[in-house]
Formats: structure tokens, C-alpha cells, sequence
């Protein structure tokens, strides 16, 4: 490493940058007044805000406000940060105080220093191409770091909104396969009434499809941006010709259909459409949380606790327990969810605290909120692969604990009344004798009779379903 410098100024004063960086002064003062997470800006968002600077560039030109040599390096600058060849240059902090300028800073001293090496000069001269004044042409932190953000988001939901649909069929898949396994029901954690397998992991499908769904629905608001707005919204320091062509030429290079947002003062001061997106995020993080509750009951055990389905064993669970196997998974999808309703619990307050003309918050929400998206997604994606697609169910013992249950006795109830029903329920708990049985030995009704009033797959029936079933019970 080379331990030659260049003197940089800005209006604090001078600072010594290492000879060879593309970042400046005003990036390695960020670098050392926020060393706070370690993590530094995310890829994704560094590759969107230099496409912003790209389509600025052209847009600028296209002005005729930016000479095309300028322009032209600026782009292949943009070209290689996009590509990722530049990545070791933006060394600020994810959070920052500031807005975010540090990351816009950082972004157009790297560009800047590049492009202006591509014209031929010298690291950190900015003579032909200037951080402000080139690359942060009729731009602000205040427009470009939002709308960053905001295609940001939406990459980082493609892949998960894709996860889920995986779960979602996964889960159909097992809802047909544990279509015929008749359990007890739970409620409260009492023994209730019976319930198909496939029944509970269909509720499962429907879960995942109605998140996915909400997921969708909210991503779209991140379509609408204020870029063109520059500081406050009012589009100050921008040319006409910018204000209406940088959203559509941005458009072209995203491939997003972006909307320049009608009120630039509203969504230049306002992040409830991060809090948003953030809030159907946790949503979805908590459904799975449950199921995954529920995967962890249901397959508790082996011998001792509720053992209807056994989950794929995927590591030693214990370092001193020889032979048992933990359900890792579901632990983990549960561990992902509590961080991501703490981060949820960040960016609404985030939100909240804009002040006036501007939310300065936006590195915390973006940080936590990217986090959200690809931690959730990990997670699907390892609850598929390692959980969900090889969970098999023990049949004959979920229908033995139907059978042995008085929860069953809910079905005479339409029959006998539930005074008589609860006398027999309360008698096959205290006698051991099953429901069944009870009935017969007290000639409450005929074999005959019990035999359609508590069969349990009737039970889990109703309409068109129930009808074809007992037609085609009769017709055996
Ligand atoms: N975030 C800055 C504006 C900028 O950097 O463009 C401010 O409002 O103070």
C-alpha cells in the first residue's frame, strides 16, 4: 500500500488523501467522523446512485449544459462504479449523520476523480471534471439519495417477492401430500377439533400468497421519486430541460417505470413509503415467525412432545445430548423476523423524526430496511431448501391422538346437544374410554349413526367438498 498523499481542500480546510484514491477530502472526512457500523454503503445502492449520476450526465448534456467530453467521461465512469470496478472507493459509513451527502460526496469525488483521470488529469485536480459542479449537476443529496434508495428497494424485493412464490408452492405441494392425515386441532393449545395436515399447511400457502401479494402492492410506491427536486423540492439550480427528461432517462437505464412524484416538497420531506414497504416486510417476517412456531411444535419430540411431523435433521443439535437433532431452521427463520421487527421499529421512527423541509434519517432507514429485505429473503430461501420440502408427517400418530381425544365430542353437539356432549367429554377424559365408546355403551346413538357424526374427515369438511365425500363414502 502506498503511503503517498495528495492535499485535498474543502471549506473546513486542507487534508492529506492517500495519492492513489479516487475518493476526497469530503468522503475521508466521513470515513473518520462515522465510525460507527463497519459496514459500508450497500452495493446495490452505490450502483443505482451512480446510474442516477449517468442519467444526470446525459441529461445534462442533452441540455446543453454539460460539454460532451465531460459528459462522456462521467458516463464511462459511471459505467465502471455500475460494473463494480470501483467498489474499495466508497469507504463512508452506512449510517451517517448528514442525510446521506458523505455517500453522494463520496460518489462524485470517486466519479469525478475518474472521469477526470479519463481527460487526462491528475488525481484530486478537478479541473476538468468537478465533484459539485459536474457530477452533482442539478443534483442534491436531497433528491439523488432517495430515489437511490428507492431502486434500491425495489432490486432487493425482486429476489424475495421470487422466494416467496417458491414458498408458496412448496407449501401447496404439502398441503396435497398431507391432504388424507387427519390431526387434532389446537386451540389455545387445548385439544379442539380435528384438522387435516394438508389443511394447515394449505393456511400456510395462503399466508405466504396474501404477503407476497402485500409486498407487491407496496413496492409500487417506490416507483414515484423526487428526482428534479434538488434540495427542498422547488428544483432549484435545475434547467427545464432537465426537471422534465432526468426521470425519463433514468427510466432507461433502470428499466423501473419511475413517475417524477406531482408534489417534490411531499416526497422530498416524507419516508412513509419506506415505513411502508418496511411495515409489509414485518408483516411477512412474523407470519413465517408463526408458522415456523407452529413447525416447531408440531415436530416436538421425538418422543416426548407433539411429534405429528418430523422436520429434515440438518446438523448435531447439541454438543453434549448425544443424538439429538435441534429445528435449526425454524429457529433462525424466528431469529431473522425479531431483527426485522426491530429494524421496522427503527425506520418508523426515522420517519417521524423529519423536521421541516427534510428527513435526515434516511442512512439508518436505508441500512436497516435493505437488511429487512435480504435477510428475509435468505431466510425463505433456507426454510425452503432445508425445512420445508423434506417435512414428513407421522400419520398414524396424529390419528391416534385424534381418536384418543374428547375434542371430537364438539361433533355430537348438533345432535345430542352440548350439556350431554360435554358430560361425555368430560367422562372419556376422567375414564380413558374414548368418545366413541361412551356413546355406544350409554345407547346414545347407533354404530350407524356415530359412523357419519364422527367421522373425523367429515369434520374437516364442508359444502360441495362434504357432499362429494359422503357420496362417495356411500357409494363404497
Ligand atoms: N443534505 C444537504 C443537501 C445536499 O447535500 O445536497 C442539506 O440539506 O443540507
Amino acid at each position: 500500500m502506498t503511503t503517498e498523499t495528495r492535499l485535498e481542500a474543502d471549506s473546513i480546510g486542507t487534508m492529506e488523501v492517500p495519492a492513489e484514491a479516487y475518493y476526497g477530502v469530503q468522503a475521508l472526512r466521513a470515513k473518520q467522523n462515522f465510525p460507527i457500523t463497519g459496514t459500508k454503503l450497500h452495493p446495490v445502492f452505490i450502483r443505482n446512485l451512480a446510474q442516477i449520476k449517468k442519467a444526470a450526465a446525459i441529461t445534462n448534456n442533452n441540455a446543453g449544459l454539460l460539454p460532451e467530453d465531460k459528459a462522456d467521461a462521467i458516463v464511462r465512469a459511471c459505467d465502471e462504479v455500475i460494473a463494480g470496478k470501483l467498489a474499495e472507493e466508497f469507504i463512508v459509513d452506512a449510517i451517517q449523520g448528514g442525510a446521506g451527502t458523505s455517500a453522494n460526496m463520496n460518489m462524485n469525488e470517486v466519479i469525478a476523480n475518474r472521469a477526470g483521470e479519463i481527460l487526462g488529469c491528475p488525481k484530486g485536480s478537478y479541473k476538468m471534471v468537478h465533484p459539485n459542479d459536474h457530477v452533482n449537476m442539478a443534483q442534491s443529496t436531497n433528491d439523488v439519495i432517495p430515489t437511490a434508495g428507492k431502486l434500491t428497494v425495489l432490486d432487493l424485493l425482486a429476489p424475495l417477492e421470487k422466494a416467496l412464490v417458491r414458498l408458496e408452492k412448496e407449501l401447496a405441494k404439502k398441503a396435497e401430500q398431507f391432504d388424507d392425515v387427519i390431526t387434532m386441532g389446537r386451540t389455545q393449545l387445548q385439544d379442539a377439533v380435528p384438522i387435516r395436515l394438508g389443511q394447515v399447511f394449505h393456511g400456510y400457502a395462503s399466508m405466504v400468497s396474501r404477503d407476497r401479494k402485500r409486498i407487491e402492492k407496496a413496492h409500487r410506491e417506490m416507483y414515484t421519486v423526487n428526482l428534479g427536486g434538488t434540495a427542498v423540492g422547488t428544483a432549484i439550480n435545475v434547467s427545464d430541460s432537465y426537471f422534465y427528461k432526468i426521470v425519463p432517462n433514468l427510466e432507461k437505464l433502470t428499466g423501473y417505470p419511475l413517475k417524477q412524484a406531482e408534489d417534490l416538497f411531499d416526497a422530498t420531506e416524507n419516508l412513509d413509503g419506506f415505513v411502508a414497504v418496511s411495515g409489509v416486510v414485518k408483516t411477512c417476517a412474523v407470519d413465517l415467525s408463526k408458522m415456523c412456531n407452529d413447525l416447531r411444535l408440531m415436530s416436538s419430540g421425538p418422543k416426548t412432545g407433539f411429534g405429528e411431523i418430523n422436520l429434515p435433521a440438518k446438523q448435531n443439535g447439541s454438543s453434549i445430548m448425544p443424538g439429538k437433532v435441534n429445528p435449526v431452521i425454524p429457529e433462525v427463520v424466528s431469529q431473522v423476523a425479531f431483527h426485522i421487527v426491530g429494524h421496522d421499529t427503527t425506520i418508523t421512527m426515522a420517519a417521524e423524526a423529519g423536521q421541516l423541509e427534510l428527513n435526515a434519517f434516511e442512512p439508518v432507514v436505508f441500512c436497516n430496511l435493505f437488511e429487512s429485505i435480504t435477510t428475509l429473503e435468505k431466510a425463505v430461501d433456507t426454510l425452503i431448501v432445508n425445512c420445508i420440502t423434506g417435512i414428513t408427517a407421522n400419520r398414524k400418530h396424529c390419528k391416534d391422538l385424534m381418536e384418543s381425544s374428547a375434542g371430537i365430542a364438539t361433533a355430537l353437539c348438533p345432535h345430542i346437544g352440548y350439556k350431554a356432549s360435554a358430560t361425555i367429554a368430560k367422562t372419556a377424559v376422567k375414564t380413558g374410554k374414548s368418545v366413541r365408546e361412551l356413546v355406544l355403551e350409554q345407547g346414545i346413538m347407533t354404530e350407524k349413526e356415530l359412523e357419519e357424526v364422527l367421522d373425523p374427515y367429515l369434520m374437516t369438511e364442508v359444502g360441495e367438498e362434504r357432499k362429494e365425500d359422503e357420496a362417495r363414502r356411500k357409494a363404497c
